[in-house]
């Protein structure tokens, strides 16, 4: 007796930020004019912001930035962001075989809206839209909201449900504490753990973005599953973008005073950050890694993040299949 195969009914479509489809100055620029053109990430009038983006911050930013990517690149495999972020799409579809997972991006390749019409031409009507941002922000999550809002126009036929955070989701923050747990069981304690999240503009929390709070929710509850004080976790924002002031404390001013205060061993994770990229494998563990000796400390302990490590799947699928409300 053969067993009837089940149509495959929903639709999982895991989307992160988007990167540069090459290391090189021309595809940089035109990742960051997309990425840097998008009204929720930079909310300043775009009469004053266009002709700085493209006469000033486009010509000079994107061949330094290149070279960065290139430090990183995974060869065939592309950026790490999307290397890591394909991978766990297909760790993701293999650990839930009823539903169908696309990978996407919401600046560049995979297009987003193509992944939704995609499952759409596929037959199915029930789409979970899963940015892959832990912590909700209105530069970040909302611009996902943006293009469901349009496919939902354009698809009225078809359910898309967007996920707003997981920020502090009990597995998790378990699959966060874990890590950290596993790196010290192998390696012994630093003499201090820090967080480091990227940071958003000042003015957009007061404002009411709520980015910040969740930080400090996540930290809390990642401080409670390794069963430690919260004193004990330093929280810190990096990736400051232009002169404006942005969340505190910045990373790199709190690395380099602790190694002038005397800290040895520092061991750094990035729980904003689902897969490793740019941000994490060039500006925390090269970047100020490279600051923190240079100031006298000794080891620098990056902790990756979860990328396709099954505690992560685990717990992205869970967060995935609850969201029939
Ligand atoms: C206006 C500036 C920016 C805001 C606000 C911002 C918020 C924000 N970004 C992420 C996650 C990522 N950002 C990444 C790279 C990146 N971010 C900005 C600017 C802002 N980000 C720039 C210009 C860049 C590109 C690199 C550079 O030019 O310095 C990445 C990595 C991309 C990759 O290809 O690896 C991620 C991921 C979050 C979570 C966030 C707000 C909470
Ligand atoms: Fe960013
Ligand atoms: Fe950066």
């Amino acid at each position: 007796m053969s067993t009837p195969i089940s149509p495959v009914t929903r639709g999982l479509v895991i989307a992160n930020l988007g990167t540069p489809r090459a290391p090189t100055a021309e595809a940089v620029r035109t990742y960051l004019r997309e990425f840097l053109t998008d009204k929720r990430v930079v909310q300043i009038p775009h009469l004053v912001w266009k002709p700085l983006l493209d006469w000033v911050i486009l010509p000079r930013r994107s061949p330094v930035v290149a070279e960065k990517y290139a430090e990183i690149w995974m060869g065939e495999e592309g950026s790490p962001l999307l290397a890591y972020t394909l991978r766990l799409a297909r760790a993701l579809q293999a650990a839930m075989p009823a539903t169908r997972v696309l990978p996407a991006m919401r600046y560049g390749q995979p297009a987003l809206g193509d992944a939704i019409m995609q499952l759409h031409a596929e037959g199915i009507r029930d789409i979970t839209l899963l940015p892959l941002y832990p912590q909700y922000s209105t530069t970040t999550t909302a611009s996902m909201e943006d293009v469901a809002a349009v496919m939902r126009k354009r698809l009225p036929d078809t359910r898309i449900h967007v996920v707003r955070d997981y920020h502090v989701d009990p597995h998790w923050v378990d699959a966060i504490a874990n890590s950290i747990r596993t790196y010290w069981d192998a390696n012994g304690r630093g003499d201090r753990l820090m967080l480091s999240f990227h940071g958003i503009p000042e003015r957009l929390v007061r404002a009411g973005d709520p980015y910040a709070a969740q930080c400090e929710a996540g930290t809390d509850a990642i401080a409670k599953a390794l069963d430690i004080p919260r004193s004990e976790i330093l929280l810190t924002y990096q990736s400051r973008f232009g002169r404006e002031r942005w969340l505190q404390p910045y990373t790199l001013q709190t690395v380099e005073e602790l190694a002038r205060d005397g800290v040895r061993r520092l061991d750094v994770v990035c729980p904003g950050f689902a897969v490793d990229c740019l941000e994490t494998l060039e500006e925390i563990a090269m970047q100020n890694a490279d600051a923190f000796r240079a100031a006298g400390g000794e080891a620098f302990r990056y902790i990756p993040c979860l990328n396709d490590a099954p505690s992560h799947v685990a717990a992205l699928a869970g967060i995935a299949a609850n969201t029939d409300a």
